[in-house]
């Protein structure tokens, strides 16, 4: 079995105790502006920072950060996003995370999870969440469109995420206004940033969709190689995670869009 299907079986055990109970958070209403709105008037290249305590394939890779510093810092820097991993299992992560996270700053803020069900899109934004993750590889056609949907009649914003082309093909189908290409194999963990080069081209036919590349970006050099071919954006984790220079850090990702991309 691969580790997307065993946490997607441990998800769906969790989802009664979900439908169970009303969400019942402690979170400041705030105006986030549009993610969507944000990447596609941006001239740089534009950080998704992620709040990633550890993950199955690395256990932990910051076990002791403080989620509130953490994305304080990623605020400063001018980050356009903060991810915040809400799975317990296997990414160390919680509602309460992202609840603490939403009371701090103002930015928008995309709750990382693996939704299998239309009830953890309510749980996403009653915590505070402005943009949820659809994962095509966990999905059916007919899920990925009935969630997508429904978050957007949320006034959520939809970040949905494809590994290769037929995933990619899937998501077209729907007509996303956000595509993430994940360099990294769910099903395997292998991180390769030409998957996003691969994809590219079938991207930038679509001069609508904002493109943002995932994982896999320690540093200029790597968020230059995805700008180069088309990424609006890139959705960081691990180095920001890790980095003792966590601002310097996100900074040095922002290169500028070549000119053909600015949209
Ligand atoms: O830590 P990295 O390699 O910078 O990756 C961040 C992010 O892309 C990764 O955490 C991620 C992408 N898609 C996901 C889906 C579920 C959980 C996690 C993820």
């Amino acid at each position: 079995m691969t580790i997307l299907q065993t946490i997607l079986d441990h998800k769906s055990t969790l989802l009664p105790v979900l439908l169970e109970n009303k969400p019942k958070f402690e979170v400041k209403k705030k105006i986030r502006s549009s993610l969507y709105d944000c990447l596609r008037n941006a001239e740089t290249l534009q950080v998704i920072s992620e709040m990633k305590r550890a993950s199955p394939s690395k256990g932990f890779i910051a076990e002791g950060a403080n989620p509130i510093e953490q994305a304080k810092k990623y605020e400063r820097a001018g980050a356009a996003c903060i991810s915040v991993l809400t799975e317990e299992k296997f990414f160390k992560g919680s509602f309460q995370d992202l609840v603490n996270i939403a009371n701090h700053v103002d930015i928008p803020i995309l709750n990382k999870d693996f939704i299998i069900h239309e009830v953890q899109i309510e749980y996403a934004k009653a915590a505070g969440a402005s943009v949820i993750l659809l994962i095509v590889a966990a999905l059916s056609d007919e899920k990925l469109k009935a969630f997508y949907t429904y978050a957007s009649k949320l006034g959520l914003d939809v970040l949905v995420e494809v590994h290769n082309e037929e995933e990619l093909d899937r998501a077209l189908a729907i007509h996303p206004k956000i595509i993430g290409v994940n360099n990294r194999d769910l099903k395997t963990f292998t991180v390769d940033l030409s998957q996003s080069e691969k994809l590219a081209n079938k991207l930038n036919n679509y001069e609508d969709i904002v493109f943002i590349s995932e994982s896999g970006i320690w540093n200029a050099e790597d968020a230059a190689r995805v700008a180069n071919v088309g990424a609006h954006g890139v959705l960081v984790g691990e180095s920001l995670m890790r980095s003792g220079e966590v601002e310097e850090a996100l900074t040095s990702l922002q290169v500028p869009l070549p000119f053909s991309q600015r949209m």
